[in-house]
């Protein structure tokens, strides 16, 4: 069962902008915790732990080949955001006096509260391409719990895969855009799987493919049980597109549980983008997304150049999925 109605209820019960459009509504809410101190998982955010992989950390030679970027300087200051804009992992509550404790954990570049079901179980250890299907049916039938990366064609889905998995190319990449075709399982540590999807928008494929890929990508959103959320990726190189934000809408109005991706985080600004940072394309981004949603979901800039971010969203992965496995 989708985890839209376990995980509504991470979503801070604040105030919204009272010209907030309803289309994500929590339908029932489990019991509420109480925030813990510090744990186990706040620790490993401090000093991530890593792994050794053969493979690992190899230069990022297939990415954006064609357009060399100087990456830029990770961001390492965390903008204090208002407590309405934060997104609260399942499980968890603010009581008043809490806050500074809710401030504090944070996943950095990004608006998500680190809560107690993020464990020891983050990192990846190894990751295996299982199969493509075409339809939903044809997907892994073992119930293991699933994230699927969605997002337009060029993006860089199988791009922050690769960054996720510590390879290089484990999920295929392309300057061209269209490259995934398919619904790609790779299955992590045995036990759960991340989901490499077509992309929507342009893609250089004929219109009755692309349209085919959409119509199978859509279905599986809406017909797999096993599906914790669905992580929709954003350019963050270039002004918000309206085709991006009637995605998030069309997840929200279908109930799909969702995360924010931002993408590219590492591109200086370009005049023929629109002239503007990563940052203050994500900020813009996230005023008109309050426009559609009640709450804030969750979000997070990321680079598969620099890996920003990848640490980052493997815990959140960890504590989505560790709730799902309990509830
Ligand atoms: N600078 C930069 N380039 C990136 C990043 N992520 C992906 N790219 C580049 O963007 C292009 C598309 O990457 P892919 O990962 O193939 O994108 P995709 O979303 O899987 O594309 P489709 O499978 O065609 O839908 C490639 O040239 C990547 O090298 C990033 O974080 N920073
Ligand atoms: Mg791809």
């Amino acid at each position: 069962m989708l985890l839209y109605h376990r995980i509504v209820p991470r979503l801070l019960s604040l105030p919204s902008s009272p010209t907030s459009k309803l289309l994500v509504r929590p339908s029932r809410l489990p019991p509420r915790r109480p925030f813990l101190p510090r744990c186990a998982a706040l620790s490993a955010l401090a000093a991530p732990q890593t792994v050794d992989h053969s493979d690992a950390e190899e230069s990022a030679d297939h990415l954006d080949a064609e357009e060399p970027q100087e990456p830029q300087e990770p961001q390492e200051v965390q903008v204090k955001l208002p407590l309405d804009r934060l997104f609260l992992p399942p499980g968890a509550s603010v009581t008043p006096g809490d806050e500074e404790v809710v401030t504090a954990r944070v996943l950095k570049g990004s608006n998500i509260v680190l809560g107690t079901y993020a464990r020891g179980d983050a990192q990846v250890v190894n990751a295996d391409f299982i199969k493509s299907s075409v339809r939903p049916d044809d997907c892994p039938r073992d119930g293991l719990p699933e994230f699927a990366l969605v997002g337009r064609s060029n993006v860089g889905k199988s791009s922050l895969l690769n960054s996720l998995v510590r390879r290089k190319r484990l999920a295929l990449t392309s300057k061209k855009p269209g490259k995934t075709q398919c619904i790609n399982h790779f299955k992590i540590n045995d036990s759960w799987y991340l989901v490499d999807l077509p992309g929507y928008g342009y893609a250089s494929a004929p219109q009755v493919a692309r349209k085919d890929w959409d119509e199978f990508t859509r279905n599986y959103f809406l017909s797999r049980d096993n599906l914790v959320s669905v992580f929709l990726l954003i350019d963050a190189s270039i002004p918000a597109k309206k085709i991006d934000l009637d995605y998030a809408s069309w997840l929200g109005q279908n109930k799909v549980p969702m995360t924010l991706v931002f993408t590219k985080c590492d591109k200086r600004k370009k005049k023929k983008n629109g002239g503007k940072r990563p940052e203050e394309n994500v900020e813009c981004f996230q005023s008109l997304i309050r426009e559609y949603f009640e709450a804030a979901p969750p979000w997070i800039m990321t680079s598969s150049v620099t890996n920003q971010g990848r640490d980052e969203i493997l815990l959140h992965m960890s504590q989505l999925r560790n709730y799902w496995r309990k509830h």
